[in-house]
């Protein structure tokens, strides 16, 4: 029995990751909260013969009703960028929305694992995190920032490039999920000695910088919503998988790094101590992080990249933990 809230369901991510949501047999409950039409996006998710019911909840008034007892809420509530805009830019609407979602789950789910998906992630999972330390029901192996949007660029534009079904390759992105932040492991890569310098700093600028592109195509309209509902839903499934089916998975995910302080020692060798969140590559399991794995060797023009995303990092970490101290909870 397994209770998925999508907060943000009724929006452009928020409807085709309920759809996809809706055909797992591994969930039980899907309820689905916006501030806006989720009767109708459940209404119209109900009639699909698969075993979960789904429940549809607007407004602040029905937010206890959708998130009591869940045991994974998956936020893509909040705005999304136009052109000329950076994630850090979604801040000042993204920050509040984040965070009375974040108190409402600490309050009545406070054991369920927290995907965020709304921007700046790099933000928004200490804002969560703030929250429920609040409440003292933190867990920082409880609350991941879903990067999963990057691996899923990443094999695509590489396997385009070295010739590989997309799928089939691996690739780890580490740091945040915000141009420089993004941090593509290339050289681990196996078919990665295909690739020229040029090749190699096209397709980690691809990477980093996927979201803008898909943000100038829709051209006012808003930003990746189809690509990350997959990414999301894959996220969310793997995390369902390992916590309640005993499958081991590993995703990378923007984490707390004393989640496993053992295991991230590798990650701080690299990185130093100055930051507290970092994404790297996790084994998923019943209680959600249960170990942080080793980032691997980087090349010499990956290390290039790293101290340019520390100090950005740093910043948006600050800049989320903050914004909870100066709110009233
Ligand atoms: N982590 C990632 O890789 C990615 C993150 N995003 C982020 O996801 C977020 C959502 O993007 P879209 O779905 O395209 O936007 P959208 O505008 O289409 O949908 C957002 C939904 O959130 C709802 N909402 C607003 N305030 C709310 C509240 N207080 N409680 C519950 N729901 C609320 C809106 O009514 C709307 O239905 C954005 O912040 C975007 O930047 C987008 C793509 C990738
Ligand atoms: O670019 C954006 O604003 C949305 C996003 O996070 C992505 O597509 O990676």
């Amino acid at each position: 029995m397994v209770k998925v809230t999508v907060c943000g369901a009724a929006g452009g991510i928020g409807q085709p990751l309920s759809l996809i949501l809706k055909q797992s047999s591994k969930i039980s409950h899907l309820s689905l909260y916006d501030i806006v039409n989720t009767p109708g996006v459940a209404a119209d998710l109900s009639h699909i013969n698969t075993q979960s019911k789904v429940t549809g909840h607007v407004g602040n008034d029905q937010l206890k009703d959708a998130i009591i007892g869940s045991d994974v809420v998956v936020i893509p509530a909040g705005v999304p960028r136009k052109p000329g805009m950076t994630r850090d830019d979604l801040f000042k609407i993204n920050a509040s929305i984040v965070r009375d979602l974040a108190t409402a789950a600490a309050k009545y789910a406070p054991k369920a694992f927290m995907c965020i998906i709304s921007n700046p992630v790099n933000s928004t999972v200490p804002i969560v995190a703030e929250v429920f330390k609040k409440y003292n029901v933190y867990d920082p192996r409880r609350i991941f920032g879903v990067t999963t949007l990057d691996i899923v660029r990443a094999s695509t534009f590489i396997g385009e490039l070295i010739g590989a079904e997309p799928s089939t390759v691996a690739c780890k992105v580490v740091g945040g999920h915000s141009g420089h932040t993004i941090l593509p492991l290339i050289s681990q890569v196996p078919g990665y000695p295909k690739l020229t310098q040029d090749q190699l700093e096209k397709v980690t600028h691809r990477i980093q910088f996927g979201g803008d592109e898909v943000v100038k195509a829709k051209n006012g309209a808003g930003s990746a919503t189809l690509s990350m509902a997959y990414a999301g839903a894959r996220f969310a499934l793997n995390l369902i998988d390992a916590a309640f089916y005993g499958k081991q998975l590993v995703e990378c995910t923007y984490v707390q790094l004393d989640s496993d302080k053992q295991g991230a020692q590798d990650t701080r060798r690299i990185i130093g101590n100055e930051l507290e969140y970092f994404s790297v590559p996790v084994a998923l399991g019943p209680n959600g992080v249960e170990s942080i794995l080793p980032i691997g060797t980087l090349s010499p023009f990956e290390q290039g990249l790293f101290s340019k995303a520390v100090t950005e990092l740093k910043g948006n970490i600050a800049k989320g933990t903050n914004f909870v101290a100066e709110s009233k909870l």
